[in-house]
């Protein structure tokens, strides 16, 4: 039986109840336990002397108990055990609350090691609740996991422990030998053992890379066979083109960039013998959809239906209307389709498509749905703004026969990332921003600050003009509920500096329709000020949002801070971006740094990548890739050789279904779960 099969509670000390919290971090078996890898390491061997530590700082200090532990009662009933510890350099003094077991743990006259925040303060150098163990123990490397609320990393350094002794004492690698030789990889119990437990650190980096070209090598297989299937034949060839009749009726002259990628797509479209398979990647507000809708204009005159497909359904709803009106004195159907609409309406707009009085249908994921059928689809138009990825592109595409598929997205991603990602498309760069755009000026300042950064909010509603705040991002963790926290945050703005103004929330736990009711308020002026959760991170368009406020910037990847600023600089006026962060650390100030400095999406989205630690990239899952459990994409080397291994091997079977390469086909399955009935 396979480990992913025994459920986690067969591991000592977790019943149904830690099992639920064990859940939430999406480990479910034993197997799930073992490739829940940590997301760092605290290395004990590395000690400070005493003499030499520095405040404010974490370090291991190697010391020997020179007094009795004292503990003291202090307020609230807790309690306060202090005591000293020494080596050759200097004295250090730890302290411990309400931790009445300290005493019989630390021997007077022992050594230990102890790790922990050292602070300084009229007493001296000082610990504050170091973690500690026995020398013998301590001089190896402790993993980290990332935790949940009620689970602490030494819960997980147990189950973990216990997880890997049930491993066989041989397993199967996945990996061919000469792969694993060529590559210089070592085999999968080394891995396994040593990414949670490594011997040394030399033996951790080799568990690491090895883990990490099996996950790049996996994505790789999934993509390339993707790729290989677009070139199926297709029966839909949109000979004539009727693109310049729909950019006459556009109140305004398209960019040359935006004509080039109008192009791109006729040209893919009319007669080659294998459909298109295009991405348009333009920075914030370069305007895709009037290239999107010229191409669904251009389908659906030569007899096809077309479908877009938007993230969210405030995103399906306003590209409902913008199509809506933009077709307003054509005899072109427009059709929106989400998850809110009624059963009764749902089914009757289902019809419609499925008997083909529908021509360009909107909608959300509702679209990809079973009970959806076209009529004659010939584009599917998906806007991923990194949120769907190749599954659901996938399943729109399964509604035609082999109908061109169009993606949009809005944030660029470096050369690295982009050849996974999006290494199964062609792809026009739309480089050019409407014209009369100025860019958006962005301040980063700290909170003391923040009263006159509301201040100016309000000034620019006197003058008419709307603002954005997305409100401090709260993180399951921290126990805190997201709508209570937006609520809160409105709350204290509308009691206090927003007294006169109207004041709307937004946020993810909303109703779909209450979602939209709130938005078109907003486009229409009636709300002035938005307190929203990211939810308007994509694609939304108010011109007369002049201001972006973000609390606690430095939470968020700057990919998505380039995103929110893109919500604002979409009309004549000038706008401006304000982050505010209280977090002092260097990685904040140089983040936020390069926010400041530059409003080209390529350059922060290059930035992003080399500022973020790794496994960090993946955090909010915005590139639409199935979920990764360690690899990391700034390791281009790695990825070169996982994409050249890909290859040698597609080459040897193409289907993967030589016997040596089975174990390799079931992982690629599993992590492309969803799309698992189009790669067959
Ligand atoms: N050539 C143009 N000249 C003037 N305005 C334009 C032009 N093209 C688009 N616009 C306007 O610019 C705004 C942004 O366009 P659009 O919403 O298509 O951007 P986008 O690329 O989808 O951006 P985002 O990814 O931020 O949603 C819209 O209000 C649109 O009407």
């Amino acid at each position: 039986m396979s480990l992913y099969e025994v459920p986690i509670t067969k591991l000592s000390g977790i019943g149904e109840k830690r099992a639920a919290l064990f859940r939430k971090l999406g480990i479910e078996t034993v197997g799930d336990m073992i490739s829940y890898y940590p997301r760092s390491y605290e290395n004990w061997s590395d000690t400070t002397d005493i003499g030499n530590v520095q405040p404010e700082e974490k370090c291991v200090v190697r010391g020997k108990v020179m007094t009795p532990v004292n503990t003291i009662r202090i307020s609230g009933g807790r309690t306060m055990a202090k005591l000293s510890i020494s080596d050759d350099t200097g004295y250090l003094n730890l302290v411990f609350f309400n931790n009445k077991y300290i005493s019989s743990m630390l021997r007077y006259g022992e050594t230990y090691l102890f790790m922990g925040k050292v602070a300084y303060d009229k007493y001296g150098y000082q610990m504050v609740s170091p973690e500690f163990c026995k020398v013998t123990e301590g001089d190896t490397i402790t993993p980290v996991y990332h935790l949940t609320a009620g689970l602490n990393n030494h819960m997980m350094i147990r189950a973990a422990k216990e997880a890997l002794s049930m491993l066989p004492q041989t397993i199967h690698d996945p990996l061919p030998d000469d792969i694993r030789k060529r590559y210089d990889l070592c085999n999968l119990s080394y891995a396994l053992n040593n990414v949670h437990f490594p011997t040394d650190l030399n033996a951790m980096e080799k568990a690491r890379h090895r883990l990490i070209f099996e996950e790049l090598l996996v994505l790789n297989l999934g993509m390339r066979m993707m790729k290989s299937q677009s070139h199926e034949q297709t029966a839909v060839h949109l000979l004539e083109d009727h693109t310049a009749e729909f950019i006459q009726t556009l109140p305004y002259e398209l960019t040359n960039a935006q004509k080039r990628a109008i192009s791109d797509c006729v040209a893919d479209m009319r007669d080659k013998p294998s459909p298109m398979n295009r991405l348009i990647q333009g920075d914030v507000g370069s305007g895709k959809t009037a290239v999107c809708a010229a191409v669904c204009y251009h389908t659906v005159k030569n007899g096809f239906q077309a479908a877009f497909m938007a993230p969210t359904e405030i995103l399906a709803q306003q590209h409902f209307e913008t199509f809506s009106a933009m077709f307003a004195d054509t005899d072109v159907r427009v059709e929106l389709l989400t998850g809110s609409m009624t059963a009764a309406e749902k089914r009757k707009t289902r019809e419609r498509i499925e008997c083909g009085e529908s021509d360009i249908v909107i909608g959300t994921h509702a679209l990809v749905s079973e009970s959806t059928a076209f009529c004659r689809l010939g584009c599917a138009i998906t806007d991923e703004q990194h949120r769907f990825g190749v599954a659901q592109r996938a399943r729109l595409a399964s509604k035609g026969e082999h109908p061109h598929v169009l993606v949009l997205s809005a944030t660029p991603i470096p050369r690295t990332l982009g050849l996974i990602i999006y290494g199964d498309l062609d792809i026009t760069v739309i480089d050019e921003l409407p014209p009369g755009r100025t860019e958006v000026d962005t301040f980063f300042i700290r909170t003391d600050k923040r009263d006159r950064a509301l201040g100016f909010l309000k000034k620019q509603v006197e003058e008419g003009r709307q603002c954005y705040i997305v409100c401090p991002l709260v993180e399951e963790s921290e126990g805190v509920d997201e709508l209570q926290n937006a609520t809160d945050y409105a709350a204290e703005l509308m009691l206090g500096p927003f007294r006169d103004i109207s004041v709307g929330i937004l946020h993810g736990k909303m109703k779909p329709k209450d979602k939209e009711k709130v938005m078109a308020q907003f486009a229409a002026n009636e709300i002035s000020i938005l307190v929203s959760t990211t939810v308007v991170e994509v694609g939304v368009d108010v011109k007369n949002a002049t201001v972006m406020m973000i609390e606690n910037a430095d939470r968020f990847g700057l990919s998505t801070l380039h995103q929110l600023r893109g919500r604002v600089g979409r009309g004549q006026y000038k706008s401006y971006c304000i982050l505010v962060s209280d977090n002092k650390g260097e990685n904040t100030e140089q983040r936020l740094g390069v926010m400041c400095r530059t409003n080209n999406g390529f350059e922060i989205a290059d930035m992003d990548l080399k500022l973020r630690g790794p496994g960090d990239f993946f955090g909010n899952r915005q590139h639409g890739l199935p979920q990764l459990d360690i690899a990391d994409f700034s390791d281009t080397e790695t990825l070169a050789q996982s994409q050249e291994a890909a290859q040698t091997l597609l080459r040897f079977s193409p289907d993967l279904s030589d016997g040596s390469l089975r174990a390799l086909r079931a992982k690629m399955r599993r992590l492309f779960a969803e799309t698992e009935n189009t790669m067959n």
